[in-house]
């Protein structure tokens, strides 16, 4: 059986966070494990609530879970604070995973900090070096390289220069891209498109964690970095096609692996 651990926040409406991270890796037939740094209060319609787990209980489950069972591939998301970041940067180079997917999450879509602003430099230092390939949104990327992105050749420039951060690849995500949805992969060599069809609705909360924790799942299965972000850029595209109009705010994506041929 292929693994995969999500170290993340919790999302108590089930869209986004830990639980759209193991919904994905059971969709693509993965067995998904939890690292839970932060807890938060929120719904559709966004977080209320953040309360986050002590360094000791964060590095105890990271601890539990590679002294008892082979890890396929590590997803990083909402991480929250400078001492949960060390934390987590010092088990992954004792431990040392062979993918690590980081998901730069730093505010929600209803403006909630999610990452403390004084946390990013700890995240850019710490996180961003120990990373296989990190996959910032546009908002997440201006705050990385400090200036507007707002087009693909902005997108390419950036991807660059987080490259120069440290991390092995780099997947800028273009889901807010006027365009559309068109994400930038850097991988200090060459530059891949990967487009998606623009899906008009409104229930896109989690996008972002489920198209990283199906990167994760599918280097976990062995698939190359390019075939895995292809084919989790597929699954993100039939879970917003199928996205719920659950709750009054921005629905969740729908993990179902009937619609993935390959999903066992
Ligand atoms: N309406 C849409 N139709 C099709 N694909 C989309 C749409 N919105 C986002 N995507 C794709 O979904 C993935 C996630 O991108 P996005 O930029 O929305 O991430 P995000 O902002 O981190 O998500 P979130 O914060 O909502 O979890 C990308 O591959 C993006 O291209
Ligand atoms: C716990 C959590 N992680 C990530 C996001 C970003 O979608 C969110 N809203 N909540």
């Amino acid at each position: 059986m292929k693994t995969a651990l999500t170290i993340a926040g919790s999302d108590s409406s089930g869209g986004a966070g830990i639980q759209a991270d193991l919904k994905t890796f059971s969709a693509l037939g993965v067995y998904g494990m939890s690292a839970i740094v932060s807890v938060t209060a929120q719904n559709t319609q966004g977080v209320d609530d953040v309360e986050d787990l002590s360094p000791k209980i964060i590095g105890g489950q990271i601890n539990a879970i590679f002294r008892d069972i082979p890890v396929g591939a590590v997803k990083i998301g909402m991480v929250s604070n400078s001492a949960a970041i060390r934390t987590i940067a010092e088990k992954l180079k004792e431990f040392r995973p062979k993918y690590v997917v980081l998901d730069p999450v730093m505010v929600s879509k209803s403006g909630f900090d999610l990452l403390k602003p004084e946390a990013r430099e700890t995240l850019i230092r710490e996180l961003l070096p120990l990373a296989t390939v990190v996959t910032p949104n546009l908002f997440e990327t201006e705050r990385l390289v400090g200036r507007k992105v707002e087009t693909l050749e902005a997108m390419r420039q950036a991807a660059k220069e987080i490259f120069d951060m440290g991390p092995e690849s780099v997947l800028v995500k273009g889901g807010h891209l006027e365009e559309g949805p068109i994400d930038i992969f850097y991988d200090g060599t060459q530059f891949h498109q990967f487009a998606g069809k623009r899906i008009d609705t409104n229930n896109t909360h989690g996008t972002g964690c489920t198209l990283s924790s199906a990167i994760a799942a599918y280097l976990a299965k062995g698939l190359s970095l390019a075939d895995a972000i292809q084919e989790a850029k597929t699954y993100i595209q039939g879970a917003i096609e199928h996205s719920l109009p659950l709750g009054h705010g921005h629905g969740p994506t729908h993990h179902f692996y009937r619609w993935f041929p390959e999903g066992e």
